[in-house]
């Protein structure tokens, strides 16, 4: 093969072997953004505790020295590996575990799984990160349904591990991992993967099931040719486990991740402890906090309302959590430039009301009535709010008693906009009311706010939907109908989805199908199980033979 120049038209690329021709490249002359040309140097079964047996390859490449991986699990084949080789006979084939007759590879997109290395979770058992759990996982499921984990060492998102361990001391000391990369002058992630993508070439593979909550992984592969059809979620077990709570680093890891780096959460969110005792059950009943710092911190399986408590950004600061990290931290209005006028003309000791996360998530989107477009028999169709919350849901608010307590002889009414903040989303999501904060008038009395109560009742399962409004009087004929819906709360950053849902009340009920039929279910079995079992065994009415005092034994 003849020198090449590379696609860029930079760099001269010597080519010396007459395959994937990447034997005498001169890395030094690489860059990360050029194509990459890869090359399988070998590969070889490996017999494994995760079930079956799967097949490891290594590559070389024109981008780096590194030697990255291939873990194949079903019937993918690398194209480099099985090339003739120069100088190639029987032995060096078999040696190197190249094939004669190559069989045909899957055609199905696999799954796939593009895994960075990680010395510190996978090698230590270190719980400051999820790596090793996700690892594993892949592997796990892979050895049933079949795929490739490619195997990218790129240690510490790309930074190497000696920064890494910079970075975890920066972290220490109060950083998260994205601000850590960039206080060492990193990009929060500084990966790129045009190696993974020409690995999974070299596999003729064109498109993937991608196992993973990284949008930028998604992104990158893509932009390399790569189609992906599906992304499944990479759930790690921390997520899942109550137990795990201890693990306070990666909890800190992974929220930075979801929260600042728009990893995916689809199935997690909702469900996080962190998230779903976020609030402070007595505020919601009307009590009056003189003092942000009165609301009752943290213990453990108690409400916290965690960064959304103090709204004051120097007081948020000089609390701290147990791993040393301030309350000023992922605050959103205290990580603007510059803080909000209201943020900083706050007192210092304003509370944010409703504080916590699951109060500041509520949907504040607008939706319609129904207008009639075309053969309706009414023109409107309006929902209510009205009786959309549980009963047993009332009991557990009330208008807070600012607007009409009494401090020192002083009604406080005059200072509710110093002490009390609307949580930041309330101020973007409804900028009309709750813009300029609070005062005496505006303030929302929670035990007539059926929305928010509804909202306020925590999701079982990770896909939830909140009942928003409801028509009792009315059938809704066939028709064509318009809704008009402002879509103000944002979830595309995280890659989030919303969907407005019409349902109608059905014998079985309305609101959630499954339970429903599971009852219907257990009930039809019982019902079976008591027919069999008397005529299987019938008894006589009032009988009390079978009673233990009246048994014999
Ligand atoms: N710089 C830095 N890197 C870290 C830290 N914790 C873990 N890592 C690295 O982060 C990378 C994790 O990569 P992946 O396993 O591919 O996971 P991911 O990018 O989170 O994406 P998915 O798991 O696919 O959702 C590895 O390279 C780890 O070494 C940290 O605190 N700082």
């Amino acid at each position: 093969m003849s020198p090449t120049v590379n696609k860029k038209g930079m760099d001269l690329v010597e080519i010396e072997s007459s395959d994937s021709g990447i034997d005498s490249v001169d890395s030094t002359l690489q860059h990360a953004d050029e194509e990459a040309i890869v090359k399988c140097l070998a590969q070889c079964r490996i017999p494994s505790t995760y079930g079956g047996t799967h097949r490891l390859h290594i590559y070389k490449n024109n981008i780096d020295q590194e030697e990255h991986m291939a873990i194949v699990f079903g019937d993918y084949y690398s194209t480099s590996l099985n090339l003739q080789w120069e100088g190639d006979d029987e032995i060096k084939r078999r040696m190197r575990g190249a094939m004669e007759d190559l069989p045909e590879s899957d055609p199905t997109p696999p799954l796939v799984r593009i895994h960075s290395c990680c010395f510190t979770g996978e090698t230590l058992g270190s719980t400051r990160c999820d790596c090793a759990e996700q690892l594993q996982e892949a592997m796990k499921i892979m050895s049933v349904q079949g795929g490739i984990i490619i195997y990218m060492k790129q240690e510490g998102r790309g930074i190497g591990l000696a920064d890494k361990l910079l970075a975890y001391n920066l972290i220490d000391m109060g950083h998260d991992t994205l601000s850590a990369n960039l206080a060492l002058g990193h990009p929060a992630d500084a990966r790129t993967y045009n190696i993974a993508t020409a690995i999974l070439k070299d596999f003729n593979i064109q498109k993937v099931r991608l196992l993973t909550n990284n949008p930028h992984k998604i992104k990158s592969l893509k932009e390399e040719g790569i189609i992906v059809v599906e992304r499944l979620a990479m759930i790690p077990s921390s997520w899942k486990e109550p137990s795990s709570w201890k693990a306070q680093d990666r909890d800190g890891y992974l929220m930075t991740k979801v929260q600042r780096m728009g990893h995916e959460t689809s199935n997690m969110y909702t469900n996080h402890r962190l998230f779903v005792k976020s609030l402070d059950p007595d505020q919601l009943l009307g009590k009056v906090y003189l003092q942000a710092s009165d609301i009752p911190m943290a213990g453990v399986g108690t409400t916290d309302c965690g960064f959304l408590q103090y709204a004051n950004c120097n007081t948020a600061k000089g609390y701290t959590w147990l791993n040393g990290r301030s309350h000023a931290e992922n605050n959103p209005d205290c990580e603007k430039n510059p803080i909000p006028t209201l943020i900083a003309n706050a007192d210092s000791q304003a509370q944010y009301y409703p504080c916590g996360l699951i109060a500041n998530a509520m949907f504040s989107d607008t939706i319609s009535d129904l207008t009639c477009i075309g053969n309706c028999r009414i023109s409107s169709y309006q929902f209510t709010q009205t009786g959309i919350a549980w009963p047993e849901d009332n009991g557990l608010y009330a208008k807070t008693q600012w607007a009409t307590a009494v401090s020192n002889g002083q009604p406080l009414n005059q200072t509710v906009n110093k002490f009390l903040i609307p949580p930041p989303q309330w101020r973007t999501g409804w900028p009309d009311i709750y813009g300029n904060g609070y005062t005496a008038d505006n303030l929302p009395d929670l035990a007539k706010w059926e929305r928010f109560q509804v909202w306020m009742r925590k999701a079982g399962l990770p896909t939830a939907r909140k009942l928003w409004g409801r028509n009792t009087t009315e059938i809704m004929d066939a028709g064509t109908w318009q809704v008009s819906v402002t879509d103000v709360w944002d979830c595309v950053r995280f890659s989030g989805r919303k969907a407005l849902v019409f349902a109608e009340t059905g014998v079985l009920g309305p609101r959630n199908d499954f339970m429903s039929h599971l009852f219907f279910a257990v009930g039809a079995g019982s019902l079976l199980a008591g027919i069999f079992l008397v005529l299987l065994k019938p008894r006589t009415t009032g009988d009390l033979s079978m009673l233990s005092w009246n048994r014999n034994e």
